[in-house]
């Protein structure tokens, strides 16, 4: 029977043959992360320390493998809430709607078992459920599949093993079996808080800043210490056994303003670590809880107010979507995320997730830091839960309700202006940071190296925590990976196969993702396909390489710029409403080859050119001297309206892009019109032609000052002896 079911639901029930962690998510329909599948398979393991830190490394070679299952297609309809509760019920199947999620008997568990009679939950958004009795989960037509089969054969539940027993490889299960190795070994050489010597418990408190928070505390939460890297482990207990499934090491350095570094590990990965710490001290009829970005911040909080309070596995970088059912039985969840611009961003983003009406957010702010800080500094923090905002955002507003927004605006003026880039430091000059909500245009000449800038770009801002989703249309996710590995590495690894698994194990943990797409697509499905992955993945930034492949060949004949500009618009929009930047490549229109690109190079009208927030020209001067040379030329900037133009080296042995040496070009910057491409090039040349002048009369200056001193010489042969002429000419050699 689990034969034909399989066979029936072949596409679906596959995507949930991927490794799991007893908790882990199986790969999401609609895109895939390229390389959360290691391609290589791990032979020998071992634990390595370094420094304060803990880190999982791993030695010896790996045999390689072919993947074939990195990339997943896209499904063809998602599903909405509507098709989910007519089809519940045509099925005759009750339920609950609740805020993220519907709430229905569990197939799973036989009904005289069911401690819950409603433990079942089906996102609304994707479809995915989870049974949260036996931790069976899948997609909705998994779902659908179980249910057809149990009412063809008459049957009152399933095992949850249909769900559970579509086996990962061998390889993967061996790495899995590692890791839980790995998570007991270091769970039982940690050691409570109460076993150590009060002066030691006192030292590594203060270490973490922690001096406050009392033994009583970390023992509820069962924080221990692992000692060979001074490291605090929090555990990961879940599971109908309330087994230990993972630990979080978090170690602490001091620099020298007094402030700690925090780092941080897991077992499993990161990306397969799904803790709401603290979720086993929440009772059953708790219905206020307070979310937090830290497992420290969650203690705190606790400890100060008594308040049921769990903390996200990533902290501000995303709440994954299978988290939801666990929050499912809270009424009003606080979200107190952290003391900064990105923390506020991230609690209106997630409070989209959990059902606007039942959250609130505190503010960050001079009297409102993170939880952590607000109990080491005695601040009083149910006063601050107690003051923390509603959510839900009404469609007319006063000033007295954005004032708070201005002044938090005013007051962080360097967050809000975005995450800056690390290697390009004059994008951040004249653009400032890279902004959630925004939409970029991005152009060069044909083969100039578009795709090459913009994965460094790209890549840039995601080794940042930008979560960032690729849509490369153009060229396959194997090369577009390839050229990222080589930029993130700096260097290529034809020649350094050894140090391939080093580098691949850092990349993987990059929040990176690839749409599964090649060639032309509609633009409908991709946008579809976005949407889905920034509910999943808390997406920041999407790449799309590049436009063409959404005109459709057969509207080209139509009006090929009314097509242009009503796809930007559809990303322009797409934006604006996720808090997502886009970055759109286009090809240009044909030009003369001795001619720059403009704005107008791109665009069919200027709709298209209000709707983008930023256009960003790779401009390709082929020149004798430097034959790989571009320049990078910001024509409009709305944040600021600063626009200009900067020089870029490509360096072929990493494929990434640098300025050339300082002093030798200036960044040329202009306030004022932000589009006006002639004055900007105009001021280019000018800058151009100063510069050349400049460097013909330092020459000629050179030249006199020779021509001089070789007249000295002559004179002082005549006039000096012979011993001041030896002493003169081996100064001269000198
Ligand atoms: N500044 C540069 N100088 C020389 N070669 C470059 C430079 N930048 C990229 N390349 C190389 O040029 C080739 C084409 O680059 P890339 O695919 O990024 O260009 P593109 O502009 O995206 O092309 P297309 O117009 O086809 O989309 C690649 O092999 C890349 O390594």
């Amino acid at each position: 029977m689990w034969r034909s079911l399989l066979l029936r639901g072949t596409t679906c029930l596959l995507q949930v043959a991927t490794p799991r962690f007893l908790h882990q998510r199986p790969f999401p329909p609609l895109c895939a992360r390229l390389l959360t599948q290691p391609p290589l398979r791990r032979t020998t393991c071992g634990l390595e320390l370094r420094g304060q830190g803990y880190f999982l490394a791993h030695s010896g070679t790996r045999a390689f493998k072919r993947d074939a299952k990195s990339s997943l297609e896209p499904a063809v309809s998602p599903v909405t809430v509507t098709d989910i509760k007519l089809y519940l019920r045509t099925k005759e199947i009750p339920f609950h709607d609740g805020h993220s999620c519907l709430h229905t008997p569990s197939i799973f568990v036989e009904p005289s078992a069911r401690r819950d009679s409603f433990s079942l939950f089906v996102d609304k958004t994707t479809g995915q459920f989870l049974c949260k009795d036996t931790l069976a989960e899948g997609s909705w037509e998994d779902l659908q599949d179980c249910l057809e089969v149990m009412l063809k054969e008459e049957l009152d539940f399933l095992s949850p093993r249909v769900m559970l027993e579509y086996l990962d490889s061998a390889e993967e299960q061996e790495e899995m079996e590692w890791e839980l190795r790995e998570v007991q070994r270091i769970w039982s050489s940690s050691v409570p808080f109460s076993d150590l010597p009060e002066d030691e418990a006192q030292l590594i408190k203060t270490m973490f800043q922690i001096t406050k928070i009392s033994n009583a505390t970390l023992k509820r939460f069962g924080v221990r210490l692992f000692k060979p890297t001074k490291s605090l482990v929090f555990p990961w207990f879940g599971g109908p056994d309330s087994s230990l499934k993972g630990v979080k090491l978090l170690s602490a350095q001091s620099t020298d303003t007094d402030k700690v570094i925090y780092n941080e590990a897991t077992v499993p990965k990161c990306n397969s670590y799904y803790n709401l710490f603290g979720l086993p001290l929440v009772g059953r009829m708790d219905a206020e809880v307070v979310l937090t970005g830290h497992e420290l911040d969650t203690l705190a909080v606790s400890q100060a107010t008594g308040l049921t309070s769990v903390a996200l596995p990533r902290g501000v970088s995303c709440l994954p979507p299978i988290l939801l059912p666990y929050l499912e039985q809270f009424k009003r969840v606080t979200l107190w995320l952290g003391d900064d611009i990105r923390s506020w961003e991230a609690s209106k983003i997630f409070s989209r997730k959990l059902g606007f009406r039942r959250c609130s957010l505190v503010r960050p702010g001079e009297y409102r830091p993170c939880p952590a800080e607000a109990l080491a500094q005695g601040k009083n923090l149910a006063q601050i839960i107690k003051s923390s905002i509603p959510a839900g955002h009404k469609s007319i507003m006063s000033f007295k309700q954005l004032r708070d927004d201005v002044y938090g605006e005013l007051v962080n003026r360097e967050q809000v202006a975005g995450v800056k880039w690390g290697r390009f430091q004059e994008l951040n000059r004249i653009l400032k940071g890279h902004r959630k909500g925004e939409l970029t245009i991005f152009t060069g000449p044909t083969g100039s190296g578009k795709t090459t800038f913009i994965s460094e770009f790209a890549l840039d801002l995601c080794m940042q925590g930008v979560n960032t989703l690729w849509g490369s249309f153009e060229i396959n996710n194997v090369r577009l990976a390839k050229i990222m590995l080589t930029q993130f590495a700096m260097q290529r690894f034809e020649e350094n196969l050894e140090q391939y698994d080093y580098w691949a194990d850092k990349f993987e943990e990059l929040p990176l993702y690839f749409m599964t797409f090649h060639g032309q697509q509609n633009i409908k499905t991709v946008l579809d396909t976005m949407q889905h992955a920034v509910y999943l993945y808390d997406i920041n930034h999407v790449v799309i390489d590049n436009l063409q492949f959404m005109m459709g060949q057969e509207n080209l004949s139509v009006d090929k710029f009314a097509v242009q500009d009503h796809i930007i618009g559809a990303f322009r929009k797409f934006a604006t409403n996720s808090s997502c930047h886009v970055t759109l490549i286009i090809h240009p229109r044909k030009e003369e080859d001795d001619r720059e690109l403009q704005t107008a190079s791109i665009f069919g009208s200027a709709k298209a050119s209000q709707e983008a927030d930023n256009v960003l020209i790779l401009q390709e001067k082929k020149l004798a001297t430097c034959p790989g040379r571009r320049s990078l030329q910001v024509t409009k900037n709305r944040f600021d309206g600063d626009v200009g133009i900067f020089p870029l080296d490509f360096l072929k042995a990493s494929l990434t892009f640098a300025t050339p040496v300082k002093g030798k070009h200036k960044l040329r910057q202009l306030a004022g019109k932000p589009e006006d491409e002639l004055e900007v090039k105009k001021e280019v040349r000018k800058e151009v032609k100063k510069e050349v002048k400049k460097e013909v009369k330092k020459e000629v200056k050179k030249e006199e000052v020779k021509k001089e001193e070789v007249k000295k010489e002559k004179a002082a042969r005549t006039t000096k002896t012979p011993r001041t002429d030896k002493k003169l000419s081996e100064s001269m050699e000198k």
